[in-house]
């Protein structure tokens, strides 16, 4: 890794913990604004990229020493796909802080940016991240995961500050798929919200949730203990429990009766949450895995039941012991 960043300053939260670099942010929607906000912050030169932007991506990534994509699912190929084509400074990183997955191939986006870059460490960024929350500049924190630690704690020194608590992880599959699953979750939490079902009912699908979300994570390649972290269940509770969740809103939307394209366009943003349900379901008949709860979203999202008869459907499947295997 060439760079002049050391992975390992003392700790240092009054945001000079580094020389201020130039980082390009691709994707100017809710997330990369407050990504650009967070690196202004830390005296970091920032530009962003996006699609009605008069400079290219060309132009902005050429001299950046990170790259940090905040696009939504449908632009991660392409963007991916250009920047293959296009010189970086060498082995510099690219995070990657989008949650969803690819309609055509079903990957994550590490997953493509690791296939179209692969002379770059990919950095996942994920963790509860309302990006209205972090525009205010109220704390959170955060996971960013790379199978290359030095990688991994250049972008966590980078990013850190009082307002943003950084932490390192080496299963950057882990954290990606906890970020992304979870919102298939905020869905049928909105739903059961919507459908004013209770604090029990909440707490036993979000405990059956995580459940599931273990399941099909660990056999995706995720390791089990990060998604009891903040790129899991951390992110589950920040958006199963918020109505500045667009995923949550979609779930709550539909429990009042409304279609999905009406909640979706008085949404005006990006859920990946719906995107990834469709994907989910794909991947879960590939593996042969059971689903109940994701599987429910899924006919509800696709119009074949109603909220009401989502929940019935739930409580009344075969009755089982909690744990089949260890834990899960
Ligand atoms: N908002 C949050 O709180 C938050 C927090 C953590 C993670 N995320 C994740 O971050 C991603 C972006 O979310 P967001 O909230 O920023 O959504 P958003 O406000 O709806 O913005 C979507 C962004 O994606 C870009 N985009 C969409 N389709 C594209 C395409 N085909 N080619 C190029 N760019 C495309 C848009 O570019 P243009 O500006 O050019 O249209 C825009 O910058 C999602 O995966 C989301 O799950 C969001
Ligand atoms: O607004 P949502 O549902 O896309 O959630 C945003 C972030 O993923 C929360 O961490």
């Amino acid at each position: 890794m060439q760079s002049n960043l050391n992975p390992n300053p003392q700790n240092n939260l009054d945001s000079t913990a580094n020389s201020p670099q130039k980082i390009a942010i691709l994707g100017s929607g809710a997330w990369g604004s407050a990504l650009a906000g967070l690196a202004r912050y830390n005296g970091h030169q920032v530009q962003v990229w996006s699609r009605s932007n008069h400079s290219s991506l060309e132009e902005i990534i050429a001299d950046a020493d990170l790259v940090l994509s905040a696009v939504s699912m449908p632009g991660v190929c392409p963007i991916a796909t250009q920047i293959k084509e296009t010189k970086l400074k060498d082995n510099i990183p690219i995070v990657t802080a989008t949650k969803g997955l690819d309609t055509e191939t079903t990957y994550t986006p590490s997953k493509i940016w690791s296939n179209c870059c692969s002379d770059h460490p990919i950095v996942v960024l994920s963790g509860p991240n309302l990006s209205k929350e972090i525009e205010q500049g109220l704390p959170a924190t955060t996971v960013v995961a790379c199978q290359d630690m030095n990688a991994a704690k250049i972008v966590q020194q980078l990013l850190s500050s009082k307002r943003f608590r950084v932490y390192t992880s080496p299963d950057p599959l882990g954290t990606e798929l906890g970020g992304t699953l979870k919102n298939v979750i905020a869905i049928a939490a909105g739903v059961c919200d919507g459908l004013h079902l209770g604090t029990n009912a909440k707490s036993g699908l979000l405990t059956r949730a995580l459940t599931e979300i273990i399941k099909i994570g660990t056999h995706l390649g995720g390791q089990a203990e990060t998604f009891f972290g903040l790129s899991g269940l951390g992110d589950m509770l920040a958006t199963c429990n918020s109505p500045l969740s667009r995923n949550y809103r979609v779930g709550y939307g539909l429990a009042q009766g409304k279609n999905l394209q009406q909640v979706l366009s008085e949404l005006g943003s990006t859920a990946e949450g719906v995107n990834t349900t469709n994907v989910l379901i794909e991947i879960a008949r590939r593996e042969q895995m059971t689903v109940p709860i994701s599987w429910q979203v899924y006919q509800l999202l696709n119009n074949k039941i109603t909220p009401q008869e989502a929940v019935e459907a739930l409580m009344e499947r075969d009755l089982k012991p909690e744990f089949l295997e260890g834990i899960i």
